[in-house]
């Protein structure tokens, strides 16, 4: 009796010692997946690559990689990417995650010369930041002209575990688009910032997840150039610059994430037969709504639901192709592969209808009927319905000592040699001109002639704004110096989401244009075009203590100056790693440091 008492009691014991083992492994786990480290190597350097199978290109990838590695994580996981300069060509470089807010950690935003010091051959740099919103974001090379040199890769943050999106898929494909130069990015630096000015032209080849075809036969169908091209290579294996062919089951519902890290080109995606529901932009989500295709400019992300509900004996198309810009580049394709319609590594059945035409490529209608479909979303946080700050930024083509740039209120951006990030939180006055940048432009200015005046000057000043305080940016678009043409220039904001109030024709006008910003439900974006002769208002809260870029995401046109300075509460930024003011005039002041904790 005593005996069986005695095992009765030390079940009891083992399953009450059972149940705590359940519940401290469950809270080890539940505990470190909410605070989960992620850590990555990321090893940087030129390779030999065909990004659109011609032999010899020489791109810029990480770990033998090209586009890099995919970055995926969860909401509220931090990750560590360790990024070691192995550069041969003697570059400094530095990597930005582009829509993450690096709130708290602005020293990790990855901007040469504004958060950090640039990392030179043989240095590795720890970025160290937590991704704190789901959705489709990328990382991209933020010095130079490195993006067109090839360094990017996806950078995807799901939901917290148990926390479930707003729509339903039963998978997902992910595809980052990118252009693509036979010029090296070193000649492509050489010839913007000559004299005379030599323009970069337009791509020879689009990029889906790094792989294009130059000139095949099936693409350049596309843009009546039926020559006697090679044919476009389409197998499934083998070919390094074969396309990645999406499979799918009939009748099921799939998530396509869609970022676009072009260097110029807005882009048009479009899938033959098959309606889209845009779901996601920019890592927010917005009103779903139905379309044939979508315009995506460099910056910019998308999440697109398709259905597979057509003939699942067919493939069909999946096509990207140049918009915004006369174009001179062949259509990027692949193929969407329904199981049934057999494939093997040697034979695909190629779809029997042509590939979806582009739209016209001038069609500004057709894109701005497009951009005023996208809303937030309901239940997504409202804009403040005023504003404490506002800037008119006017963007010219202008001609500094006879080299061609861009400027913003007659300021074309030159960096300087210590990072922002420092020199105004330890006050070093002599970094940078201290005075106030210009927050208008003249009334008078006439967006439609040339510039009158095409001199502006080379600049480095800073819009400094009070934490918390509510920021309108008029963007507006003009004439360029030829006077022939007004560009399409997506603007991307680092550090914060903006909503975007409103696009609109011609000249803002203070006073009557803002009665018609949407103030119920703009979407919140990280980057926003501005249209041909045209206006865009954007208003953020400048809540997140740092220095930000804000610039257009055309990397020739950063190149040659197009952005400002925004900094907001960088007294409050506390414990910047040593190594990211290591350089400039805030080498010695960090350097005195014991810790990290200035
Ligand atoms: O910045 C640019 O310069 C050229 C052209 O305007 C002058 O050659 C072009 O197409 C741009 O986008």
């Amino acid at each position: 009796m005593r005996l069986k008492g005695a095992m009765r009691t030390i079940r009891v014991c083992w399953s009450i010692w059972l149940g705590y083992l359940i519940v401290l492994l469950s809270l080890l786990i539940g505990g470190s997946r909410s605070v989960r480290l992620r850590e990555y190597k990321f090893e940087v350097g030129y390779m030999k690559k065909k990004p659109d199978c011609i032999e010899n290109s020489y791109v810029m990838g990480i770990n033998g990689h090209f586009p890099g590695p995919t970055i995926r994580a969860h909401v509220g996981d931090t990750l560590h990417i360790s990024l070691f300069n192995n550069i041969s060509t003697n570059e400094p470089t530095s990597i930005h995650w582009h829509g993450i807010s690096q709130y708290g950690t602005p020293w990790a935003d990855g901007t040469a010369s504004i958060s950090q010091c640039a990392i030179n051959p043989g240095e590795t740099f720890h970025y160290r930041f937590t991704v704190d919103k789901a959705g489709t974001y990328f990382y991209h090379g933020h010095y130079g002209l490195q993006r067109s040199a090839g360094l990017y890769g996806s950078l995807i943050v799901d939901l917290a575990l148990g926390q479930k999106e707003p729509f339903h898929y039963h998978s997902e494909f992910n595809l980052l688009l990118s252009d693509w130069w036979h010029n090296t990015s070193f000649h492509q630096e050489l010839s913007l910032s000559s004299k005379p000015f030599q323009w970069i032209g337009e791509p020879q080849s689009l990029l889906i997840n790094g792989r294009g075809q130059y000139n095949c036969s099936m693409a350049a169908n596309t843009m009546n150039n039926n020559a006697t091209l090679p044919q476009c290579k389409f197998r499934t294996s083998d070919e390094e610059c074969a396309p990645q062919i999406l499979h799918v089951h009939p009748n099921k519902t799939y998530r396509i994430r869609i970022a676009s890290t072009t260097s110029l080109s807005s882009l048009n995606f479009a899938i033959s037969n098959h309606k889209m529901v845009v779901v996601e932009a920019d890592g927010n989500y917005v009103d779903p709504f139905e379309v044939d295709d979508i315009d995506i400019y460099s910056g910019e992300s998308y999440s697109i639901l398709i259905t597979t509900n057509q003939n699942p004996n067919n493939n069909y198309w999946i096509s990207i192709g140049v918009r915004g810009r006369k174009p001179n580049t062949p259509q990027a394709l692949t193929i969407l592969n329904y199981k049934k319609a057999s494939i093997s590594s040697s034979n695909i059945i190629i779809p029997n209808s042509p590939p979806p035409i582009t739209p016209q490529w001038n069609d500004f209608n057709r894109s701005k009927a497009f951009t005023n479909k996208i809303h937030a979303l309901m239940g997504s946080p409202k804009p403040p319905t005023h504003y404490d700050h506002r800037l008119l930024l006017l963007n010219t083509q202008n001609l500094i000592d006879g080299y061609t740039k861009w400027a913003i209120n007659n300021i074309s951006l030159v960096l300087p040699q210590t990072p922002y990030l420092g020199s105004i939180k330890f006050k070093i006055n002599a970094a940078f001109d201290r005075r106030h940048p210009s927050e208008n432009f003249s009334n008078g200015y006439d967006i439609f002639s040339p510039p009158i005046n095409p001199n502006a000057n080379f600049g480095n000043r800073v819009y400094m704004f009070n934490m918390n305080q509510v920021v309108d940016v008029i963007l507006q678009n003009a004439n360029v110096l030829s006077g022939k043409n007004s560009d399409i220039h997506p603007w991307h904001l680092h550090g914060h989401d903006f909503w975007v109030l409103g696009y609109g024709d011609g000249k803002f006008k203070q006073g009557y244009d803002e009665k018609k910003f949407n103030l119920k439900n703009p979407p919140l974006k990280n980057t926003a075009a501005v249209f041909p002769y045209g206006w865009t208002a954007l208003r953020f809260r400048a809540n997140n203590p740092g220095v930000w870029f804000f610039h257009c995401h055309i990397e020739a046109h950063l190149h040659m100056g197009m952005g400002v300075i925004f900094a907001e509460g960088v007294q409050l930024v506390k414990g910047i790693p040593k190594q990211a003011l290591a350089c400039g005039l805030t080498k010695k002041i960090i350097m005195s440091f014991n810790t990290t904790n200035n």
